[in-house]
Parts: C-alpha cells; structure tokens; sequence
C-alpha cells in the first residue's frame, strides 16, 4: 500500500497524521538543540583560542560517547546513536576548526574507515602512500592528525608502524578497532566467470583458504593496497578484486562473495598519531617500547614491575633494534594513563632495572 495513497481506513490514517506532526516538532527540537550545542562549543572555542590549548580533545569526546551509549536506552541501538553524536562532535569541533587527517590511502582503504569511524566525516581528509610519509605529515604541521595500522589479529604486527613510532617524537592520542570484512567483486557475474583476481598480499593471507578452495584456477596479480585491487577490477568484467565495503562502493563493484576472510573475527588495530597526547579519560591505555640490555633475566626484570604495581599488560612483542646499544626492543600494551600512579610506579621499576622506555602514548581504549 502506497504510504499516502489512499486509504479506506480513516481513523489509522487519522493517527498517521497525529504521528508525523509529532515527529515534525520533535525533529524541529533536536535541530534546535543541536545548535545550542554547537554555541556551546564555540564559546569554548574562543577560550582554548586565548589559552593557546588544543581545540581537538580526545579523552572528552571519549566521555562523551562512553555515556552516550551508557545512557541509551533504546529503541534506538546504541551504536547508531553513538555513530550520531561522534557526527554531531565531528561537525562541532569543524566548528572550531576542521582538522586535517593524514591516513594510509588510498581512498576507501580500511585505514580511511578507521578515520571515519574515529573523527567522523567534518575533517580534511590527507590521503598518502606510505605509513613513514603519515608520520611526516604530522612532523611537518602539514597534517594535525595521522592514522596507521599496527596490528592485524591474523596477521600480527606492522613493522613499519613500530618503526617509526620508536623513532618519532609524536604521541598516540587514539585507537581505532575495525572489524575487517573482505569481499570478492567483481562485474563477472559469476565466481566461475573470473579470469584474474587482483589482492593485496596481507589480504591474500588473511582469506588463504577460501581463495584457494574457490579461485585457484585462475591468475593471481599482487597489488599494492586493496582499494587498488578494487579499482582495477572495476575497468576489466572478467577480473576480481578481493577488498572492503567501502572499496566496493567506490567502485561501483558488485560483490559475489562477502566475508571471504578465513578468522570470523579479523580485527586491525589503528593509532591516532599526533604532537600532544590525549588527557585521563578513566578507560586509558598506554603503549611504550622498552630497550634492554641483552642478558640473563633481562625480560623477566622488565615485567616484574608491571606485575608489582598491579598494571595489566594487554599485549608484548618484541622486535630486533636497528641500533648496536641494544639487542631487541620489547613494545607493550597496558591498561592506565601515564600519569596515573600505579602507572608512573611500574615506568619508574622498568627505568631502575636498567631498561630505557619510551612512552609513545596514552589514549582512549577503542569502542
Ligand atoms: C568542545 C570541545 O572541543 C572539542 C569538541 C567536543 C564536542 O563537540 O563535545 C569535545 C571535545 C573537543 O574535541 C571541548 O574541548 O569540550
């Protein structure tokens, strides 16, 4: 039945009318309150403008959500209702000043999700090449922000991350955990129909069995990211491209198979890079890397202190350094803000061990 066609049912159609005149004034408030909001964030504007503090803060607009879901009672689910207000705070803060966000491209790769998901869509989007040219962007001022992968669950770390954060001066202020869905598309029409499959080599391995039981006839090209992947397919109807929504979006790509990836939950971990770092928001991570010397003993003394103080470590890798002073560099994961006690009590056990640290961030935990 057509939504305003005729009816024979005067008195439903009496009580549609009622509804939608209710909608219309709840609609016309929440456009109202938005804007006292957003009044709001300009006077606090013109304040950090005075006292030179920074307008984006991340540890607030974590408040801000962590309550927003917290508080939300439903219908409404909450993760769309947190997708809206991180919106409303994006556009807000745009208010203040559009930030400018340096990410791993191209366009419509996960990272540029990640972006999205973290700062909404009220920002100056940078796509570049490479994960060190992120970094440089920041360095440089010409980006505020930068977005780059560092873990992938199938997959393990990603070294050029760690590199440049052990070398960098930048703080991590934030952390973004996305699900990674892959999809095959293509215009084939059919799986049985492809001829060529263009993939990125992580996203290869990280969807190995399916793409062998179904797609190992056919020629395989590596291509350097899976938005790339995408866009070729996308000019050849005999070719496949193995990359997210949004690539296939972009490129106007059917899929044929989605969730092709073989772990039903492949997550990538992004960090938010950026010249300060984020304030306690109560729910805080940290990440450092640790330096000892190459010994005995030596990781078991750089972890006592955690164990000490009562700091839970969420994660450990360790890699070999570039430089001859130390054998191997350990990156940690731990729950609390560095300038919490408990914290600043293991950091400073770790130092009198004889171990050099660097803190390269506190930051909101992911949603
Ligand atoms: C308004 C502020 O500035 C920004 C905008 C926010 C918002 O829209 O609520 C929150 C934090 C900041 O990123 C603030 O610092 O409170």
């Amino acid at each position: 039945m057509s939504q305003d066609g005729p009816s024979h049912n005067g008195e439903s159609d009496g009580r549609q009318e009622e509804l939608r005149q209710e909608i219309d004034r709840l609609d016309a408030e929440v456009q109202r309150l938005i804007n006292q909001r957003a009044a709001r964030v300009l006077e606090i504007a013109r304040i950090k403008e005075s006292n030179g503090g920074p307008f984006y803060r991340p540890e607030r607009e974590a408040q801000i959500l962590a309550r927003v879901a917290e508080r939300n009672e439903g219908p409404f689910p909450d993760e769309d209702m947190v997708r809206i207000f991180r919106e409303v705070m994006s556009s807000c803060l745009a208010l203040e000043r559009r930030l400018r966000i340096a990410f791993l491209g191209p366009e419509a790769s996960f990272t540029h999700t990640a972006v999205q998901v973290h700062f909404g869509h009220a920002v100056e989007e940078h796509p570049v090449a490479a994960i060190a040219e992120v970094f440089r962007e920041v360095e440089a001022g010409t980006a505020d922000y930068g977005v780059v992968p560092v873990e992938n669950s199938t997959e393990g770390v990603v070294n050029a991350t760690l590199d440049q954060l052990m070398r960098t001066s930048l703080q991590i202020c934030g952390e973004v955990a996305l699900r990674v869905e892959h999809h095959l598309m293509s215009h084939a029409g059919s799986i049985g129909a492809i001829q060529r499959l263009y993939v990125h080599p992580q996203t290869r391995a990280q969807c190995r069995e399916w793409l062998h039981a179904h797609l190992d006839g056919v020629e395989w090209v590596e291509v350097p990211s899976n938005a790339e992947a995408a866009r070729r397919a996308s000019q050849e109807p005999e070719s496949a491209a193995v990359a997210g929504a949004a690539a296939a979006e972009l490129y106007e790509l059917p899929i044929l198979a989605a969730g092709i990836e073989d772990e039903p939950d492949n997550t990538t971990r992004f960090v938010v890079v950026g010249e300060e770092g984020a304030g306690v928001s109560g729910n805080d991570k940290t990440s450092i890397v640790i330096s000892a010397p190459n010994r005995p003993g030596s990781l078991f003394q750089v972890l006592q202190p955690f164990s000490r103080a009562g700091v839970n470590l969420t994660k450990i890798v360790s890699r070999p350094a570039r430089s001859s002073l130390w054998e191997y560099v350990f990156f940690l994961d731990l729950e609390g803000h560095r300038e919490e006690p408990t914290v600043q009590k293991a950091l400073e056990g770790v130092t009198e061990g004889g171990a050099a640290v660097k803190v390269l961030g506190s930051y909101p935990r992911a949603r």
